[in-house]
């Protein structure tokens, strides 16, 4: 029996078991230049952990995943936090699962607004980039070094993610 996530809205609130939302938002901003532009400072802490850690900008250009999305996997970057900033302002998918003893559990699943990013936390749970729709620009600021960071959970039934209804 296929179990089945229903996405919800991607909030601040809704995310802080989990890690971050990058967006316009959010209580500390403040002008800057002048006055030209308002700074939405501290949205999320890059974190580089390990042997010659250091912090990473990157970009990505994702394909879109077919929807409903089947999870076969989670993983998760042991030394290192991983943002995910949309260059383009549509929705995406966002798993993320809390840690029971060093297993990922229940998959959680948001759909991101338009101009909303995420930033998971050093060793957080979640689903690999999911565009959805069409194929979506990202940045990337994650950790580089030496070391392995990626651990990956296969589970042992797929999970079925559905966007809410509309
Ligand atoms: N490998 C990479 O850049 N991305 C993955 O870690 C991911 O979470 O999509
Ligand atoms: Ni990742």
């Amino acid at each position: 029996m296929t179990r089945v996530i229903i996405a919800r809205p991607l909030s601040r609130e809704a995310f802080v078991p989990f890690g971050q939302v990058i967006e316009i938002g959010g209580d500390n901003h403040y002008p800057i230049n002048g006055g030209k532009a308002e700074r939405y400072h501290a949205q999320a802490k890059a974190e580089a952990a390990g042997p010659e850690g250091h912090v990473l900008i990157s970009t990505v250009r994702g394909t879109p995943y077919e929807l409903p999305l089947k999870l076969t996997m989670v993983e998760r970057h042991p030394f290192g936090s991983q943002a995910f900033i949309p260059l383009q302002p549509r929705p995406f998918l966002v798993v993320v699962c809390h840690d029971e003893n060093g297993r990922p559990g229940e998959p959680h699943a948001f759909l991101a607004g338009p101009g909303q990013g995420v930033n998971y936390p050093i060793n957080t749970w979640h689903g690999v980039l999911t565009p959805i729709g069409e194929p979506q620009d990202f940045a990337i600021v994650d950790r580089g070094g030496q070391g392995t960071n990626l651990e990956e959970f296969f589970f042992e039934q797929p999970y079925e993610v559905r966007l809410p209804e509309s």
